[in-house]
């Protein structure tokens, strides 16, 4: 299988899997990169806005910012579409996430996103992790948003490949529950869909915080480069999405409930739930036209197995929406339960190896 067909690589040799800061390494510098764009091709070519743009830290005033200001501290990660890394913003001291995507927006689309971005700066949920700003530079769009210790990707491959163990129920509930109340901020306050629901796309610290991230402007841009070239499967879309004979028919945000459960699925086992497929075709006949993924593993409760099948309905009609999720006995349970989360997640960023071994881990995980 050529690496453009094979899930999640983007059709890059990328490392999928870097060290989640620890006690030990948080307040080290990561070495400098030898270039501050990384290895992004830049696109000097497109028309864009000036290269700046404006930055809103907690607790300090609206700026205005260049890339000048960002001091880079090294990559934490690489996706498809471009990679993250923590830099410093030089006037205040404050390390953030910088995520920059290669744009191949004109400079109309590029104000549109801006304005658009704006409102998510605003935005005051705290299960959303915060995006502060964002500028295009020579067609690259950077964001700056809140720097979290981990992604649940490289968390549960630590718990169940490399330790050995099975994350609590517990666990798997409050982020459940920080996920849903995450998605319904964004629909009903900020009227979207997130559309790229994914173990990713869910961060973790270590003061026991979970928070969505990836939506908006970020979001925009992959699909606008997505629409461009093959950018290959999209394991976590819903039935209603891929299947080529409904596309008329739209979706809703049932689609997000779907990804949502196949991102449950493998925190629950530890595994992607559909066996590797190579081609788009593969893709398809699994998704749209086997039985969807049940989760039956005994060590979770009736509660947490219902819940996860719910959101893998593959019927559209038959899958809740956040309000009726939020109303299952999975949730209503956790909302009460006073848990330790923060504890959880240290002692196991604290037990993470290194990154080369949480590489070899990764790739030899299947999606
Ligand atoms: N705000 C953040 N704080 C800490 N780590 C982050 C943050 N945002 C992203 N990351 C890390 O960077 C990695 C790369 O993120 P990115 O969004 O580029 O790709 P991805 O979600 O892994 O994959 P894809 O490009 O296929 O969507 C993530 O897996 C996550 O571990």
């Amino acid at each position: 299988m050529s690496d453009n067909n094979r899930i999640g690589s983007g059709g890059t040799s990328r490392p999928r899997f870097v060290l989640p800061l620890t006690a030990s390494n948080q307040n080290r510098a990561a070495p400098q990169s030898a270039s501050p764009i990384g290895q992004l091709q830049t696109q000097p070519g497109l028309p864009g806005l000036p290269p700046v743009g404006q930055l809103k830290l907690p607790d300090q005033p609206e700026r205005q910012f260049s890339v000048d200001d960002l001091e880079d501290l090294g990559e934490i990660g690489r996706g498809a579409f471009g990679s993250v890394n923590r830099m410093r913003f030089k006037p205040t001291g404050s390390v953030l996430a910088v995520k920059r995507i290669r744009s191949t927006v004109d400079q109309r689309q590029q104000k549109n996103m801006l304005l658009e971005l704006n409102v998510v700066v605003n935005c005051e949920c705290p299960f959303i992790a915060r995006s502060y700003g964002a500028l295009f530079k020579e067609g690259d769009c950077w964001i700056c948003m809140e720097l979290m210790d981990t992604s649940l990707d490289k968390f549960y491959r630590v718990v169940y490949h490399h330790l050995n163990e099975v994350i609590p129920e517990v666990v798997i509930a409050q982020v459940s529950l920080a996920t849903v109340k995450a998605l319904n901020y964004l629909k009903e306050k900020l009227g979207m869909m997130h559309r790229d629901v994914k173990p990713s796309n869910i961060l973790a610290d270590r003061s026991g915080r979970v928070k969505l991230c990836d939506f908006g402007i970020a979001g925009k841009l992959v699909d606008s480069i997505a629409k461009t070239r093959d950018a290959g499967c999209r394991p976590y879309m819903a039935p209603e999405r891929i299947d080529y004979q409904r596309v008329g028919e739209g979706y809703d945000v049932r689609s997000d409930v779907w990804s949502l459960g196949i991102s449950l699925y493998e925190l629950c086992t530890g595994r992607f739930p559909y066996k590797q497929w190579g081609t788009m075709f593969e893709q398809l006949e699994q998704v749209v036209k086997s039985e969807p993924p049940r989760l039956t593993d005994a060590r979770f409760s009736e509660e947490a197995r219902n819940f996860v099948n719910l959101c893998l309905s593959k019927d559209v009609k038959k899958r809740p929406k956040y309000r009726q999720l939020l109303q299952q006995p999975f949730l209503e349970q956790c909302a009460q339960d006073s848990v330790d989360i923060a504890a959880y997640f240290c002692s196991v960023l604290d037990r993470s190896p290194d990154e080369a071994r949480l590489n070899e881990l990764l790739a030899a995980v299947h999606f």
